[in-house]
């Protein structure tokens, strides 16, 4: 559907051109509905509107320029923001190197690189202690694979032995800090021994960090903790050494699993389609129990063959309905519960429950590359690319740990050097602040909080192409909709049919004006062009049900067509011109006249959409054609002006149908007659009124202004590729209301993140006082950065529920 101005004049060439997409593989036929008289222009128009709607997006791009090649990394120590910030430090500066993306949450790394192989890449990794697997590598396409995944996923779990290490670790810890108790010398040789054994059980993979973060010259935790064990054991605090650093471990080992949590958070989304599909046999009879039909793992059902789907059993793969009919729900793809009604010729998608009647459908996309399968892959881009706060935080970390390890070296020095005071109770507070100095908790709260709220947003039918417009979606001040499509159903009927000068033709020419139409409206895409090619069809076949009725001609041909943007068609049918568009055109031809507009505006009022036939310089005919208003578009209105957004129709209609259908929506500012650039103008306006402002459209004519915006939504995504592709923010289906839905869900997640921060340096604060206070021990310390860590999580992670299941 957003393809439709394109179309038109695709068309005459359409046929010499292959049809190959380049970008995503997937298969043509899910796309070109099997309904549609004309198709042949479908592919064009995707690449154009592709390449138009690009804008938005290109910012991403830009900043990959220059380096062509790509590398994926599995790193599966990378589960902290020190190790990030480790392997940045190393990598930017080798040359050939350009971006790179780090994706904590699923432990990958992505090189942007211009070098004749990776080794060095790997080199500089395993350097680091960070033994790579290559998940992918652009330079050799037999590398990483389904192994690997599987590899992957094993990785992501903590292995027994590191468990039973830890606890052993955590045993003579205790140990040795009861015996120093018990006996008051923290010194004695069991005590040492006992110390030591905890820290080569538990610690040394810290110590190890620490050693390559000093060698790399990089302030990281590793480094402090291992400073701080150390710093303790030189001052004979043995018992507390070894109770740091197995807390220490234990913390990390946590928060790994918490990160788990977020990671599954996601991966929770795959989950819902089946593995097992029952797939027809080729051969027809030769089914493992004779049927003709068998099972057989979803990954490798091929593209075209027939599934079938028993009632009650979720969707295994995309593809369109062959016989039968049901209803399905579709809430795992739009969030929306209430099942839809699904007959043969319609789209049925992975992961979905088929709740009534049994049914067989023909596969259109392989298993990876089904509508929920690039679902979840855009949620784990997106959570990739840094979210704003992120970014801060991480600037904030790169100063605040220089700064604290600052203040403990001035605390060890400078009370003992300037007022003599004893040496070891200063040290002791400054390895305090030492741990103090770790912000993990800062660090990890942010990616957190976006992913889960990316995931929510993802289970209920919204997918954001970047935690940039989860942050950006509460900043929202006006929304501008078109009118066709996105508060209509885009599916308009023709309701008035009026021969304008009826004394000039009899009733077979007035047959023939209408066959005229038709025959210009079949060539174009236009909902409006579309309902009176539909409209024509149906009469045709009545007429054939009556033959006794006047002689309507047979279909005519139209030649030289064009598409005239925002204003109609124009063709040549038996060597006379011939133009089919709205008020604007004929006004522009200079064929208006007042008595015209008259007739015009009775209609317009209604809300209809008016369109005219003009013949050799004169107006023969005028269609009107009505849609209709989805019945969620108002409530949605009426919640965005709840939320304090000025919502804006701008449509290429005439004004007052404009006029007509804003008022059955409730809204007040509403603008007809608007080209693209008006579209844009508008946007760039309401800009400088109100804010930031989002946008919501499908078509060409809205992809100038859908760039300008600072939020692009799609609606309609899940029948679509584009739009799941180019939006900065698609809604699966056509429920408006999941805009006043994702700006609340942003409002959320911004409480969430300052909760966050909050917490996270609140603590720090306050055990910074009582360090130097001399109230806080570095047990303590360490436990209070294992909390606030723990809790930052839970609290990001409760996002995951943040909006109200349908
Ligand atoms: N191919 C066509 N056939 C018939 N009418 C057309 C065609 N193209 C444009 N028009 C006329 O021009 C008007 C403006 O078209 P345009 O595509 O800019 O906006 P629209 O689709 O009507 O509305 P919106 O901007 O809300 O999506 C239409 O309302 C219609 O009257
Ligand atoms: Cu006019």
């Amino acid at each position: 559907m957003s393809d439709r101005h394109q179309h038109d004049h695709a068309h005459s060439h359409a046929h010499a051109h292959d049809h190959e997409h380049q970008h995503a593989g997937h298969s043509h036929a899910a796309e070109a509905p099997a309904h549609d008289a004309c198709c042949s222009g479908h592919e064009h128009a995707h690449e154009a509107l592709q390449s138009a709607i690009a804008m938005p997006t290109s910012r991403k791009q830009a900043r990959l320029s220059g380096a062509s090649e790509e590398a994926v990394f599995f790193i599966q120590k990378m589960d902290c923001p020190t190790e990030e910030k480790l392997i940045r430090e190393r990598l930017t500066n080798m040359n050939g190197i350009g971006a790179l993306e780090f994706n904590l949450i699923q432990r990958e790394l992505t090189v942007q690189h211009q070098l004749p192989s990776i080794a060095p890449i790997v080199a500089t990794l395993k350097a680091l202690d960070m033994l790579p697997a290559v998940k992918s590598d652009s330079l050799d396409s037999s590398a990483g694979g389904a192994d690997g995944a599987a590899a992957q996923a094993v990785a992501y779990r903590i292995p027994t032995r590191k468990w039973v290490l830890l606890g052993l670790a955590g045993v003579a810890a205790l140990g040795s800090e009861v015996i120093a108790w018990s006996s008051g010398d923290e010194r004695s040789l069991a005590v040492i021994a006992l110390s030591l054994l905890a820290i080569a059980l538990g610690g040394l993979g810290t110590l190890k960090k620490g050693w390559i973060a000093l060698r790399n010259f990089s302030l990281n935790m590793n480094f402090l903790m291992s400073l701080a064990v150390i710093g303790a054991a030189v001052i004979g605090q043995w018992p507390e050494a070894a109770v740091v650093i197995v807390l220490f471990t234990l913390a990390e080992m946590i928060e790994a699993l918490s990160l788990d949590k977020a990671r599954n958070a996601i991966a929770g989304l795959m989950a819902m389609s089946p593995d097992v599909a029952t797939v027809r046999d080729p051969s027809g009879s030769s089914g493992s129990n004779g049927s003709g039909w068998s099972s057989m793992p979803a990954a490798k059902v091929p593209l075209d063959a027939e599934v079938r789907v028993a009632p009650g059993e979720r969707v295994p793969l995309d593809g369109v309905i062959l016989n039968g009919s049901t209803s399905i729900n579709q809430a795992p793809i739009t969030g929306e519960s209430i099942p839809v009604s699904k007959q043969a010729g319609d789209q049925v998608f992975a992961g979905t429950i088929n709740e009534q009647g049994a049914f067989e459908f023909r596969v259109t996309a392989v298993q990876g590359d089904s509508t929920l399968a690039r679902i979840v892959k855009s949620v784990q881009q997106a959570q990739g690319q840094r979210a704003p706060t992120q970014r801060f935080v991480d600037q904030f970390a790169r100063y605040y740990i220089p700064a604290v390890v600052l203040i403990a070296l001035l605390v060890a020095a400078l009370p003992p050097l300037l007022a003599g005071a004893p040496f070891y109770p200063w040290l002791y507070k400054a390895l305090v602040l030492l741990v103090i100095a770790c912000p993990c908790a800062l660090v990890i709260s942010t990616p957190v909080t976006i992913v889960s709220g990316l995931a929510a947003a993802a289970r209920h039918g919204i997918l954001i192409k970047g935690g940039v417009y989860l942050e950006q979606g509460r900043k929202l001040k006006a929304l501008a909709l078109d009118k066709t499509g996105t508060l209509t159903f885009g599916k308009p009927v023709v309701t008035d049919l009026i021969v304008l000068d009826e004394g000039r033709h009899d009733s077979a020419g007035q047959a023939l004006l209408m066959a005229q139409a038709a025959a210009l409206a079949t060539r174009s895409d236009h909902p409006v062009s579309r309902a009176i090619a539909q409209h024509w069809q149906t009469q045709q076949t009545q007429q054939t049900q009556q033959p006794a009725a006047i002689q309507v001609p047979k279909a005519l041909e139209a030649e030289d067509f064009e598409a005239l943007s925002g204003r109609g068609v124009k063709a040549r049918i038996a060597a006379q011109d011939f133009y089919l568009g709205n008020h604007r055109l004929v006004h522009e031809l200079g064929m208006c006249s007042p008595q015209l507009e008259a007739r015009l505006q009775v209609l317009e009022k209604q809300g209809k959409t008016t369109t005219l036939l003009c013949r050799d310089q004169r107006v023969e005919l005028l269609i009107a054609v009505a849609d209709t208003v989805r019945p969620s578009s108002k409530e949605a209105v009426a919640d965005l002006r709840a939320l304090g957004v000025h919502v804006v129709m701008l449509t290429g209609d005439n004004p007052h149908t404009a006029q007509a259908i804003a008022a059955e929506v409730a809204i007040e500012d509403a603008r007809g007659d608007q080209l693209p650039e008006n579209k844009l103008d508008a946007v760039k306006t309401l800009n400088r009124q109100h804010g930031d402002v989002g946008m919501v459209g499908d078509g060409i004519n809205d992809a100038p202004a859908l760039a300008q915006a600072q939020i692009g939504f799609a609606m309609g995504a899940a029948g679509t590729d584009t739009a799941l592709e180019t939006a900065d923010v698609a809604l699966m289906d056509d429920d408006l209301r999941k805009i006043p839905d994702f700006i609340r869900l942003s409002r959320k997640t911004h409480a969430v993140l300052t909760q966050n921060i909050g917490i996270a340096l609140g603590i720090k604060a306050v055990f910074m006082v009582l360090a130097l206070a001399g109230m806080s021990s570095l047990w303590m310390a360490v436990f209070a950065d294992m909390g606030a860590s723990l809790l930052v999580v839970f609290n990001g992670l409760r996002l995951v529920r943040a909006l109200p299941a349908k």
